[in-house]
């Protein structure tokens, strides 16, 4: 994230697969980052931690405003009119350190605590990204459904996380690329104002 910054750029744009918590997601369902809870964090692993560097920000940023409302705006227009709104939600990540998979009781806990979906990545990045002042959005691909259920014989595995991946990566792209096209123009088109 400090390279981007050192080399310009503004926006980052950060994807993951995530298990899903919420119990009206389903597997395929694509969900924009409105907020995480940094679970690592709790316990003091943060990749701020240590000296700041204040070439690239202060010491105590703020995380209220780590994913951009415009461009979560600018996401669920996108999605509407690629007829995602099927499958686009808007929710909670929470990061783990993995790499194992869950508990039950751990994702019941944490689908208690608030979150929609679990993961192992996206917020050490999110967090130096914000520091530097770089403008951050997210999206989730659900790719399993965390297993809530003493009576379940399912279990998460990355398989399953994998052909998600697959069945749904021509989607996003088309997301993502709807939105970076249409920020483009509304750039241009400032900029031709200005
Ligand atoms: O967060 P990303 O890297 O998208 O992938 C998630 O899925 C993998 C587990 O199946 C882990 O790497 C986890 O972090
Ligand atoms: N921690 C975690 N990471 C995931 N990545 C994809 N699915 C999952 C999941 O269920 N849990």
């Amino acid at each position: 994230m400090r390279v981007f910054k050192l080399m310009g750029v503004d926006t980052v744009f950060l994807t993951n697969a995530a298990g899903g918590l919420n119990q009206d997601y389903k597997v395929g369902d694509v969900m924009i980052l409105k907020d995480h809870i940094n679970m690592p964090g709790f316990a003091g692993t943060n990749p701020l931690a240590g000296p700041n560097d204040e070439r690239f920000g202060v010491r105590f940023p703020p995380m209220s405003d780590a994913y951009d409302r415009e461009l979560r705006r600018l996401a669920r227009a996108a999605a509407a009119d690629l007829g995602y709104d099927d499958f686009l939600r808007e929710g909670v990540y929470c990061v783990l350190g993995g790499p194992a998979f869950e508990t039950i009781a751990e994702c019941r806990m944490l689908q208690q605590l608030g979150a929609d979906a679990v993961g192992m990545s996206t917020v050490h990045e999110v967090l130096v990204a914000r520091h530097s002042g770089l403008r951050c959005f997210a999206l989730s691909l659900i790719t399993n459904r965390a297993v809530m259920d003493y009576e379940s014989r399912e279990t998460a595995n990355h398989e399953e996380v994998l052909e998600t991946g697959r069945r749904r990566a021509q989607q996003l792209q088309e997301l993502v690329s709807t939105m970076v096209a249409r920020m483009e123009s509304h750039n241009n088109n400032n900029n031709k104002t200005c």
